[in-house]
């Protein structure tokens, strides 16, 4: 899987949002993207599944497997949305419609983007769940979201962006939400689906303690550009770039 982001650009209303990101992703690989609240991470993710906000404009290239999808027309992009990337937010709900059971909204996915039978998707959503680690998947899917706790719902949200077997997904402040042990568990699990399912993970977060929990690169934003990129332990141990020495002695 090859998967890279040159010099990409958005603009809303006359407004440079981000001036030339580049980043990489490999298979199997958490890259974090670090930087303080307005420095463009987000959109960095949004404008990779071409959901930037309306009047915005991208330019540069999102490269996956040698495809450019920032030049894809919406139709084909709609594909590659959800069967090769997939997101998650930071507030569950966003991806998880509260009137659905969980059962529902894992087997639609699957059986609109897959074309799975009704049996065969609800085999693979019990197994999802269970990859996920939600207690007694089977009964589970019969449940609805709020019938979860908040880190059940992060990885139920989980569940149904790895529905369609994506390479890439896009984690934007997956834990923020969530008490320090639950994110703790939700962590592990993303490093687990990086090292099982060979998954490439960008993995937004202010958080440095988060990134250093996970993260095998660090790229570090500032004001809609990348500031400096590397290894994690050479990015946290020996910063090169005065802004990233800032923010991590800023932390507590
Ligand atoms: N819909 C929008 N219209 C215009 N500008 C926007 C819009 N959404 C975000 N921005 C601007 O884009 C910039 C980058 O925002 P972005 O949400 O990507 O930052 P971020 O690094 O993810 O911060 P946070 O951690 O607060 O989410 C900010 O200056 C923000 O004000």
């Amino acid at each position: 899987m090859t998967f890279t982001i040159t010099d990409l650009r958005v603009t809303i209303r006359g407004n440079e949002i981000l001036r030339g990101v580049d980043l990489g992703l490999r298979k199997g690989q958490v890259h974090g993207i670090a930087g303080e609240s307005g420095s463009g991470k987000t959109m960095t993710g949004l404008a990779v599944l071409g959901l930037l906000p309306s009047g915005a404009v991208a330019s540069g290239r999102v490269e996956l497997e040698g495809r450019d999808l920032l030049g894809l027309p919406d139709k084909e992009l709609n594909r590659v949305r959800g069967n090769e990337i997939a997101m998650v937010f930071q507030d569950p709900a966003t991806s998880l419609h509260p009137m659905l059971s969980v059962g529902r909204q894992l087997t639609e996915h699957m059986r609109g983007h897959l074309g799975l039978g009704r049996a065969e998707a609800r085999e693979r959503a019990v197994e999802l769940l269970a990859k996920v680690r939600i207690p007694g998947p089977a009964e589970a899917l019969t449940r609805y979201p709020h019938q979860f706790s908040g880190g059940m719902r992060q990885r139920i949200a989980i569940a149904v962006a790895l529905a369609c077997d994506p390479q890439v997904l896009i984690a934007d402040e997956p834990t923020t939400a969530l008490d320090v042990t639950v994110q703790a568990g939700i962590l592990r699990l993303l490093r687990g689906l990086c090292d099982d399912l060979g998954l490439g993970v960008l993995l937004i977060t202010h958080d440095l303690g988060v990134m250093s929990a996970i993260a095998d690169q660090v790229s570090v934003m500032r004001s809609g550009l990348v500031v400096e990129s590397g290894s994690r332990d050479t990015v946290l141990r020996e910063p090169a770039h005065p802004y990233t020495r800032s923010l991590l002695e800023a932390l507590p």
